[in-house]
């Protein structure tokens, strides 16, 4: 079989995430091939691929055919549902479209030769750890299905013969690249830095409403043991995971063995700290956010251990908290943004 070293095929790649990595692999040099059913992903950012071919990566006819009509040379694997909450209300949902139909699509991809893969993972396969900062062989030990998902399917992965992988455990991912077109974009949108900047930013009512933030931000929890009683997260700026898949997918190229890394900072911020440097990237010193009991299931403190990313795949984050601010402020205030959640909300 002939193959293109150059064309690598992304499974979710209209999402936040595959997005930004799809852009990241384009500006590398790569073609790109986004494969997405849209069902959560965002069509301006599927736009983002050299060729875009919508369905699911269940659908083993499409995968393989995708896979005949451009013949890539490695997947990147981010299509999944991503919400800790919904996943303990459904958790047949999680285990079929996180698990189940990642092996098909691993399967499928194995069969037709792709043998190398970078898989999408979370901090969430680590559950409650109980030493901080989080090494890749701390205790595999999920808190709920979302991450129990995640962690089957990496397993699955691993025991696929003739593929190499490398899993990417992430930690919390902010931030977006608005000058490429590109941000977060979730409906609902759970996460804290959106959360948090949104109502702050005179958004359109419906928006506001939309995602539920109507009665302004909250902080889910002020009795933490932490320095200042709010949890601890390692943020990490979406483009510096971006980077990280460029460099592990370079690696699997090269030859590299099977391996997973924790990719985060190494550097915690509480969920007041965050706040405080809300209030400078905005201009808003007087900004006093809302309290709220603890979220159920967050643990208090999360801060990768990422010695191994940096020393294996010779990477490093270089955009700090402000960046992660500034560049989310931005991209909520684009047309493309108000106008995708919108349609979604309407
Ligand atoms: O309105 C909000 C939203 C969040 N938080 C707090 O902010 C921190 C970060 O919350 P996020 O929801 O942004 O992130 P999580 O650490 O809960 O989630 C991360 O880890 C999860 C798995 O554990 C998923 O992978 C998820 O996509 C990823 O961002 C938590 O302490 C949360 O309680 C608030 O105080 N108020």
């Amino acid at each position: 079989m002939s193959t293109q070293p150059d064309t690598i095929l992304i499974s979710g790649g209209a999402g936040y995430i595959g997005s930004h990595v799809t852009h990241a692999l384009n500006e590398a040099g790569f073609t790109t091939v986004v494969v997405d059913s849209l069902v959560k992903g965002n069509r301006f950012a599927a736009e983002k691929a050299s060729h875009f071919r919508q369905g699911d990566i269940g659908d083993a006819a499409f995968i393989a055919a995708v896979c005949d009509e451009f013949k890539p040379a490695a997947a990147l694997h981010f299509a999944a549902f991503i919400e800790v909450g919904e996943s303990v209300q459904k958790p047949d949902m999680y285990f079929e479209n996180n698990r189940d139909k990642a092996v098909v699509f691993f399967k499928t991809m194995a069969s037709k030769g792709v043998g190398k893969v970078v898989f999408s993972s979370t901090a969430a396969v680590y559950g409650e750890p109980e030493i901080v900062p989080i090494t890749e062989d701390s205790p595999w030990k999920p808190i709920n299905p979302y991450g129990q998902s995640k962690l089957e399917a990496e397993m699955a992965l691993r025991e696929i013969a003739g593929v190499r992988s490398a899993t990417l455990r992430y930690f919390n991912v902010a931030g977006g690249a608005p000058e490429a077109g590109l941000g977060e974009t979730h409906v609902p949108e759970t996460h804290l830095l959106p959360r948090l900047l949104l109502p702050l930013l005179d958004m359109p009512a419906e928006i506001q409403t939309g995602l539920g933030l109507k009665s302004g931000f909250k902080v889910f929890g002020t009795d933490y043991p932490t320095r200042d009683g709010t949890a601890v997260r390692d943020y990490i700026h979406v483009m510096d995971l971006a980077d990280a898949h460029v460099l592990a997918l370079k690696y699997l190229l090269a030859g590299g063995k099977t391996e997973i890394f924790n990719l985060g900072s190494g550097e915690g911020y509480s969920v007041n700290e965050i706040v405080a440097a809300a209030r400078k990237v905005l201009s808003r010193p007087d900004y006093q956010p809302g309290t709220a009991p603890r979220r159920a299931g967050d643990p208090a403190t999360l801060v990768a251990d990422s010695t191994k990313a940096r020393s294996v795949l010779g990477w490093a984050p270089h955009r700090g908290l402000e960046e992660m601010l500034s560049s989310a402020a931005t991209w909520h205030q684009t047309e493309t943004y108000i106008n995708t959640i919108r349609q979604k909300v309407s």
